[in-house]
């Protein structure tokens, strides 16, 4: 273990005045972390592209989408095919649901290749999410920077926090509303990294 890692165990808690994140380090042993990297190399992984000025550019990273039968999804303009839940995934989503107490119905799967893939401001803050959606984001392989940032407020602080292999990251109350987050490129050398974002889709 070195000492990037942070040492404190149990839930940590982030304080976004109208927004709540809490982070959970260490999560997931080594050895789980090892057989879901395995398994989620296999998953789905498409480069979906955005239509930028009429031009399809390729966003900076992979992506897969599984969902319960009835949780359709598409987000900035992507729309991702609904696969089916795998069995790894199931297993991670049983995981998630009793570490935070919340039911989930779709993941949205994130791969990282290296430091050039990204993740630029955003919100999840579809309609389909509901009003203060709560969002479970696991993170396996390289450990990355997540960032928030108010979307009024200047006075607040942006939050910087380092998301490591076998965390896992929860998203509540006003988050999505007030604060934009992102992953941002980086120039050190790091590991492809997965990341898993757990998501209940309000269907009807
Ligand atoms: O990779 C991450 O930690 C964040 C991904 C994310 O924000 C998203 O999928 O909406
Ligand atoms: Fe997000």
């Amino acid at each position: 273990m070195t000492d990037q890692f942070s040492l404190f165990r149990g839930w940590q808690s982030i304080d976004l005045n109208d927004g709540q994140a809490r982070y959970l380090n260490q999560w997931l042993s080594e050895q789980e972390q090892a057989t879901y990297w395995q398994a989620f190399q296999h998953l789905a992984w498409e480069s979906p592209s955005i239509r930028i000025a009429g031009k399809a550019i390729p966003i900076p990273r992979l992506n897969a989408w599984y969902a319960d039968r009835n949780a359709g999804y598409g987000y900035s303009g992507i729309k991702l095919p609904r696969l089916d839940w795998t069995p790894e995934l199931r297993s991670l989503k049983e995981r998630v649901e009793q570490a935070t107490g919340y039911s989930f119905n779709a993941v949205l799967a994130n791969y990282y290749r290296d430091g050039n893939d990204s993740v630029d401001w955003h919100a999840d803050d579809e309609p389909e999410l509901g009003s203060n959606p709560v969002i479970a984001s696991v993170s396996l392989g390289g450990v990355r920077s997540f960032k928030f940032k108010h979307r009024q407020d200047r006075s607040l602080a942006p939050v910087s926090l380092l998301l490591e292999p076998g965390s896992l990251l929860e998203m509540s109350g006003g988050t999505q509303k007030n604060w934009l987050h992102k992953v941002p490129k980086t120039k050190k050398v790091v590991d492809a990294r997965i990341n898993l974002t757990f998501r209940k889709i309000i269907c009807d």
